[in-house]
């Protein structure tokens, strides 16, 4: 057996197109152009990475975006001066504030002062509590992304079991609350309804568990901890993992030795992670429609 690749690019480029169109409507109605506002505090080469990748893809779909760095000593106070400022400032959109902060700062406090019609990453309390209660203002971009993956491959999760490894507020957490929810905003009932299992560091026999799995996401990053014998054959695999190796990129998933026994996989790079960009586009021009209210 060799498993489907869901290729995340051809996805992401289908969405990409379709959010273009969107924003040259907006602009040609409003005279305003969507803005992203990222807030990198420091070097870390990944965080340098993923920020440049979210830059690109807003001038791709006619967005501007604006890259304030901080240095790795900034203080709790200016950083929180800044996100005040991008706040009042008319000109931004979205803000997003990119993950790991220094240890020496309170990133929840950081995130809290977001204002939850900027907070495009959605992990302000109130855009967090509105969807758990299935009524979202914005949705995560990472879970959105796995949804809109499944969704293009017609692979609905209604009536599934899904076990989603890894339970972050950034992942594993959301990505649940959105499985388990009636319906999806953007993907329909047939991408919700599922009987959702979260698994983390203190669960004892994970094999059992992933081996009940029709959907397995992993969401841990360790990588290739995932190996062929915790799939349930046929089962899809979204492999959320990102990891730097000696020997470059890979997820959380052992993804060749899966092909031969899942019937889909994501790979990585090229998979989950372009759609998490995505949706950060979507989440974006939503947020520039909000203000324009
Ligand atoms: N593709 C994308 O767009 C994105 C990719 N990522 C990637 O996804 C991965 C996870 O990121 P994130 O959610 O932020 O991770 P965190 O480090 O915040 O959380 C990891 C989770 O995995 C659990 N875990 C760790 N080791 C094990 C293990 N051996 N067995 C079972 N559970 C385990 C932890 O359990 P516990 O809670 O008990 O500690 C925790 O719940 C990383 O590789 C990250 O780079 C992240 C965001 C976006
Ligand atoms: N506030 C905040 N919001 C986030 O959404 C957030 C964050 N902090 N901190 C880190 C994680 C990780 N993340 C990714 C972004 C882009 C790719 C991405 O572009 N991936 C490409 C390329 C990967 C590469 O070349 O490194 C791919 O998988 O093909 C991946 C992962 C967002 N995160």
């Amino acid at each position: 057996m060799s498993a489907k690749i869901l290729d995340g690019k051809t996805v992401a480029n289908a969405l990409q197109e379709d959010i273009a169109q969107r924003v040259e409507l907006f602009v040609s109605n409003t005279g305003i152009t969507p803005c992203l506002a990222a807030v990198l505090v420091g070097e870390d080469p990944a965080s340098q990475v993923y920020v440049r990748n979210k830059e690109r893809a807003c001038g791709k779909v006619g967005m501007a975006s604006e890259l304030f760095r901080m240095p790795e000593d900034v203080s709790q106070a200016e950083l929180l001066n800044l996100v005040q400022g991008l706040n009042k400032n008319d000109k931004v959109s979205g803000i997003l504030v990119q993950l790991p902060l220094p240890k020496h700062l309170d990133a929840s406090e950081v995130l809290d002062a977001i204002d939850p019609q900027k907070d495009v990453d959605c992990f302000h309390p109130s855009n967090v509590g509105l969807l758990s209660q299935g009524r979202p203002n914005f949705l995560p971009c990472t879970p959105h992304g796995v949804l809109q993956i499944l969704k293009h491959f017609n692979l609905p999760t209604a009536g599934k079991n899904v076990c989603i490894l890894g339970r972050s507020d950034i992942v594993g957490k959301p990505l649940a609350l959105m499985l388990m929810q009636r319906t999806s905003e953007t993907c329909g009932p047939d991408f919700a309804n599922a009987t959702v299992t979260v698994c983390h560091s203190r669960t004892p026999n994970l094999k059992a568990m992933t081996t009940q799995a029709d959907i397995l996401i992993a969401a841990i990053g360790v990588p290739k901890f995932v190996t062929a014998d915790m799939v349930k054959p046929g089962a899809v695999v979204v492999d959320v993992g990102i990891n730097r190796t000696d020997e470059g990129l890979c997820g959380d998933v052992d993804y060749d030795a899966l092909l031969e026994v899942a019937g889909a996989v994501t790979p990585v790079p090229g998979g989950v992670g372009r759609l998490t960009v995505t949706m950060l586009l979507e989440n974006t021009l939503k947020a520039a429609i909000l203000q324009a209210k």
